[in-house]
């Protein structure tokens, strides 16, 4: 599937994907999309240009068949795969994600963590291998992990992204405040707390 999708959409899939499933667990087996609207709180319209991006899926006055989604979006989600991910940072937000890990809920898997912690070294925080920054280049190629999460300090952002990308790494998942520099080809998705959550209490303070 190499059709070029704007990001939105792309965000969104996770989302429809998920809610499908739940379809099929209730055996439904056809959704409209006014319907998936509902459920997911985005607007019809919206769904039906993001489905439109991926070819005619539904047939008019019929809805969607939600077999056919849920194969269709498995496969540019490539929910068949496990993915490794791994994890910079083994602190407070560290060891929560550790914890949470994903592969409960999908099919992405924090297969190592990394840190700079003697104490922390050689050890394994819920059932995931934590190792020295020395080790960064030789753990990713072995377990081809192109994308990693950093909850490591503000100040060391940009020098650990720098590293991140020599060794390979695609795509980052960055929790901290700084917004790191990367090359073109590398995508970063910035997880941002309290614009979150300004954003809610903008929004409930203007309701
Ligand atoms: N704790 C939270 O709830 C929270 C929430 C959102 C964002 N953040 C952000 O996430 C980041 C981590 O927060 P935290 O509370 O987990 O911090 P923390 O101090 O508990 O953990 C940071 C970890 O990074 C490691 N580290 C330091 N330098 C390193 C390096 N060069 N390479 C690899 N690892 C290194 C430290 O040894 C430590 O284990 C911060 O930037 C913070 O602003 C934290």
């Amino acid at each position: 599937m190499e059709t070029k999708i704007p990001e939105a959409t792309a965000k969104r899939l996770p989302l429809y994907y998920r809610y499908l499933n739940n379809l099929l667990n209730a055996n439904k087996l056809r959704v409209s999309s006014t319907e998936l609207a509902e459920a997911i709180q985005v607007d019809a319209a919206t769904i039906r240009r993001d489905f439109s991006y991926f070819g005619t899926l539904g047939k008019r006055g019929y809805g969607y068949d939600v077999h056919k989604l849920i194969d269709f979006f498995k496969k540019i989600l490539d929910q068949d795969t496990l993915t490794n991910v791994a994890l910079i940072g083994v602190g407070n937000l560290g060891h929560a994600l550790l914890n949470f890990n994903f592969h409960k809920n999908s099919n992405v898997r924090i297969g190592a963590a990394f840190d700079i912690d003697p104490t922390m070294i050689g050890s394994v925080q819920s059932n995931v291998p934590v190792y020295g920054m020395a080790q960064l280049r030789e753990q990713l190629q072995e377990q081809q992990i192109k994308i990693a999460i950093i909850t490591i300090p503000a100040a060391i952002a940009q020098k650990v992204t720098d590293e991140l990308v020599q060794s390979g790494i695609k795509g980052i998942m960055n929790f901290t405040t700084v917004r790191v520099s990367v090359p073109a080809e590398v995508r970063i998705q910035n997880i941002d707390l309290t614009n979150e959550l300004q954003s809610l209490i903008y929004a409930i303070r203007h309701d």
